[in-house]
């Protein structure tokens, strides 16, 4: 338990001025958790990431952290213990800010220097220089984990550190799916009821409001019911079959598979991840599942696919990636906006929606060019949902997805402002009923789906939604346009950082010369694209792939694998 200590309003610590009750509980605790030799923990794509017996030090400090931006912002903080869909053996930490969303990026190179403080003295005289204090209420720091073993350890180092600053508080969530901590976050800095329950009650309430206003109710197409999920043996399985439980689901037979609860191991062969990337067929699915609909979570339940299992005699499965996601939500949201906006009685509407689609560069070509012809405005950022967020708060509806299953839709306060206004004057009156279904069912979308971060939970249920409103199989949905053929492969090297990027991560800058040679690698291909980073949660290069032929994008991906590994490798490095 943090030591209480009476404050005066606004006082800033500096370094001579932190008194020596703060810097004594510091040193007491710190001594605790010395920096492994060695170890040189990097605030990544989405915080950091090792192998879990690394990391005591590091959620240590990353505690700390929280508790010092509760105290600067005067709002909750949420840190989450997890390493996504890395294997289970490691485990990591993503900070959450008070409106839902990651860490504010100015605040990473402190992340960084924290974590790698040599030692205590070092450690905190960087606290002393960022200390600070307004008002005597306490500010509370919500820690949830995902399922791994090494989680209950991490989360008591992570209790000492929010502990070890005077004027915070650590809450103990407990086993949660990354999203809905974000979401509590983002709820309790709104005053809004911000639990596990209200979390399972805001989602069943907005997705039983989107299928009550399918028009002629949503009635059953054959073969259509049933979805059958892979819950990567991580936390996002347990969590589904809660919600199941609170919801009804109107027909929709709902199995959920690889829950952890039946011995398979987290990741192994299972999860949105391995789905996406191997491109077969998750352990526990196979032959059975021929044509059905289904879905994969990943270790921490923040990103999800869809797949079919095409035939009885192949391992291979049909992908349905992010980029369909996004492609199908933007879809169903394009319609009901120009329903809504449709002129009646030769009025206008007074609103301009500014609609945007964000992607990375990892999006299928198909897709940013289908979402083109859509006639939306379609923008790269770099990976890592930290970057696609930002941007797509930017606009109106702001709709982004990784090819990888990670992305969410974002509606901005004056449009909801608008919409809610617009649905009382539609509500009134002799209007047209489809209109006023179509404002309801925006904001029904606005509630389902998580406005602080990606969420395979709320995004399935949007996805169900969706395809029952427009009575399309996964078939159909599948074959609204074709991928090109790609390849992604990873490349060890000595040093990672040694590549330094550009143009949303589609150019080399370092080292000199990588880029022309990738160029003339890439221009031997018709409809070649290829481009490497390095990876921001795994010690590698990153290479992506495209060409007209599935051959033709795997040899791409290996020329310039070995483009990297000649500019940058271990010399005949290894390749996966
Ligand atoms: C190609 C790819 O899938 N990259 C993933 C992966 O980041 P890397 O920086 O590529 O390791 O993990 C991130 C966090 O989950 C996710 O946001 C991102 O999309
Ligand atoms: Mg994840």
């Amino acid at each position: 338990m943090p030591l209480s200590l009476t404050l005066s309003p606004q006082t800033n610590f500096t370094p001579s001025t932190m008194e020596e009750e703060q810097r004594s509980l510091l040193l007491s605790t710190a001594s605790r958790f010395p920096l492994p030799q060695g170890f040189k923990p990097s605030y990544g794509t989405a915080g950091f990431r090792a192998e879990a017996s690394l990391l005591p030090s590091t959620l240590y400090r990353m505690g700390i952290l929280g508790a010092l931006r509760a105290l600067k912002t005067q709002s909750v903080i949420g840190i989450m213990i997890t390493a996504s869909h890395n294997q289970v053996s490691d485990n990591g930490v993503k900070i959450v800010d008070p409106t839902g969303g990651m860490l504010s990026q100015d605040w990473e190179p402190f992340a960084d220097s924290l974590a790698n403080a040599p030692t205590a003295d070092c450690l905190i005289q960087l606290i002393s220089e960022k200390i600070e204090r307004c008002g005597e209420k306490k500010v509370e720091v919500l820690v949830g984990r995902d399922t791994r073993p090494s989680g209950p350890s991490l989360l008591e180092a992570t209790k000492l550190g929010i502990g070890s600053i005077i004027g915070a508080v650590a809450i103990d969530v407990g086993v949660l799916t990354t999203p809905q901590l974000h979401w509590m976050v983002r709820a309790s800095n709104c005053s809004t009821r911000a639990a596990e329950f209200d979390y399972f009650e805001q989602l069943s309430m907005s997705f039983r409001c989107l299928m009550d206003l399918i028009p002629g109710g949503g009635e059953s197409i054959e073969g259509f019911h049933k979805l059958v999920v892979d819950g990567a043996n991580g936390v996002g399985g347990e969590k589904l079959l809660v919600l199941k439980e609170m919801l009804n689901l109107k027909g929709l037979e709902l199995e959920v598979r690889n829950t952890g609860s039946g011995g398979g191991v987290l990741n192994e062969g299972v999860g949105a991840d391995f789905v996406q990337k191997e491109k077969v067929v998750p352990s526990g699915f196979g032959s059975q599942d021929v044509g059905i609909r289904c879905a994969s979570l990943d270790g921490d339940a923040d990103r999800f696919v869809y797949f079919i299992v095409p035939s009885k005699n192949s391992d291979k499965i049909e992908l349905v990636d992010g980029d369909k996601i996004l492609s199908l939500f933007a879809i169903f949201i394009k319609e009901q906006l120009s329903i809504l906006m449709k002129k009646t009685n030769g009025a206008g509407n007074d609103y301009q929606c500014r609609i945007g689609v964000v992607q990375t560069a990892y999006a299928n070509g198909a897709s940013t060019d289908y979402l083109k012809q859509l006639g939306l405005e379609v923008v790269l950022t770099p990976t890592g949902v930290k970057h696609l967020h930002e941007k797509a708060a930017q606009y109106d509806i702001g709709i982004y997805f990784e090819a990888n299953g990670h992305g969410t839709v974002l509606f901005s306060e004056p449009f909801l402002h608008w919409l809610e206004a617009k649905n009382d004057e539609l509500s009134s009156g002799a209007q047209d009923p489809e209109q006023r279904n179509a404002a309801l069912r925006l904001l029904a979308v606005s509630k389902l789906i998580n406005q602080a971060i990606g969420d395979a939970i709320s995004g399935i249920l949007l996805v169900e939604a969706i395809l029952r409103h427009m009575k399309w199989s996964i078939h159909r949905w599948s074959e609204l346009y074709h991928d090109l053929p790609s390849k992604q492969l990873k490349v060890k090297v000595v040093d990672r950082t040694a590549v330094v990027t550009a143009n949303a991560e589609t150019e080399v800058v370092k080292p000199t010369g990588l880029q022309e040679a990738i160029n003339a690698e890439t221009a031997k291909y018709s409809k070649g694209r290829c481009f490497i980073r390095p990876s921001g949660t795994e010690d590698v290069i990153r290479v992506y792939a495209e060409a007209s032929t599935q051959d033709e994008a795997n040899t791409l991906a290996n020329s310039v694998a070995n483009l990297a590994d000649k500019f940058l490798g271990l010399g005949g490095g290894s390749k996966s």
